[in-house]
């Protein structure tokens, strides 16, 4: 059943359509990634499902309910959330009272949000560096701490900005692990990410964005032998300048 779904998407920015007409449908618990040229769109409808931005024209359901214009904190309350693209943890809190902040301002009930917190350090392996600050953390372990902040608000929906970006090889399959334990987890997940390999192995579908619009959807088998997918970014310098950790299509 449809857990989140988009119904003729718009919005633009003065003369600048970002979004256009896009309608999309993701059930509970698949893992679905989004990708697209630099400009595409991608940013844009995650800020529409988050609430950051009011969608010209459309809407969007969340298990039914619409959710269209509401602001992030109804939604985060109503169980969907967004790690952010830049990572910026509060500097002069340990990583539990960071953790414990998304578990306590989440606005979802969350019984003890300390416990809640620690449990979220613990699945993302940071709880040994629970009571430190974050300040000598590797660029692998914010991007985990931003994965716990998210876990501890305690979605059914979570939207990945590129968290891939910016890793090394083993911090990217790390992270690739660690996204495949949420899913198993029963969580419910739709990701954007340059980073070709992590994206097309935690997705079961792809979504592509070209121009604003939707072009492609598909397994990312039939994504990445796609020709208009491969002209329109695969196989483009873009596809592949981001994609320092394997082959993609059109190579
Ligand atoms: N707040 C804004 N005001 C005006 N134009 C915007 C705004 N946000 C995005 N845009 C424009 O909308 C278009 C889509 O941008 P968006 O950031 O959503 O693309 P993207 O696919 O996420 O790109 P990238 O991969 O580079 O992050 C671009 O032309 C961008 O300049």
């Amino acid at each position: 059943m449809a857990l989140l779904e988009g119904e003729n998407l718009t919005k633009s920015f003065g003369g600048v359509l970002a979004v256009d007409d896009v309608s999309f449908s993701i059930d509970r618990g698949e893992s679905v990634g989004l990708i697209g040229p630099n400009g595409a769109g991608k940013s844009t409808l995650f800020r529409l499902i988050t609430g950051v931005h009011e969608p010209t024209e459309g809407h969007i359901f969340l298990d039914g309910d619409e959710i269209t214009g509401k602001d992030s904190h109804d939604i985060c309350h109503r169980g969907l959330v967004k790690t952010h693209q830049i990572v910026r943890p509060f500097e002069h809190m340990t990583l539990l009272e960071n953790a414990t902040v998304g578990a306590e301002f989440g606005g979802r009930d969350v019984d003890d949000p300390r416990e809640k917190a620690y449990e979220s350090l613990e699945f993302v392996s940071l709880d040994h560096l629970a009571h430190t600050e974050p300040d000598e953390l590797s660029v692998g372990a914010l991007k985990r701490l931003e994965i716990a902040r998210v876990l501890a608000t305690d979605p059914d929906v979570m939207l990945f900005d590129e968290v891939a970006g910016g890793l090394d090889t083993d911090e990217t399959e790390a992270i690739v692990d660690l996204i495949g334990d949420i899913k198993e987890s029963g969580k419910t997940i739709f990701l954007i990410d340059h980073v070709m390999r992590a994206l097309m192995s935690v997705s079961e579908r792809v979504f592509v964005l070209d121009n604003g619009q939707l072009i492609a959807r598909g397994s990312p088998e039939e994504i990445q032998n796609n020709q208009r997918v491969i002209e329109a970014y695969l196989g483009t310098s873009a596809g592949r300048d981001h994609d320092a950790t394997g082959p993609v299509a059109g190579d």
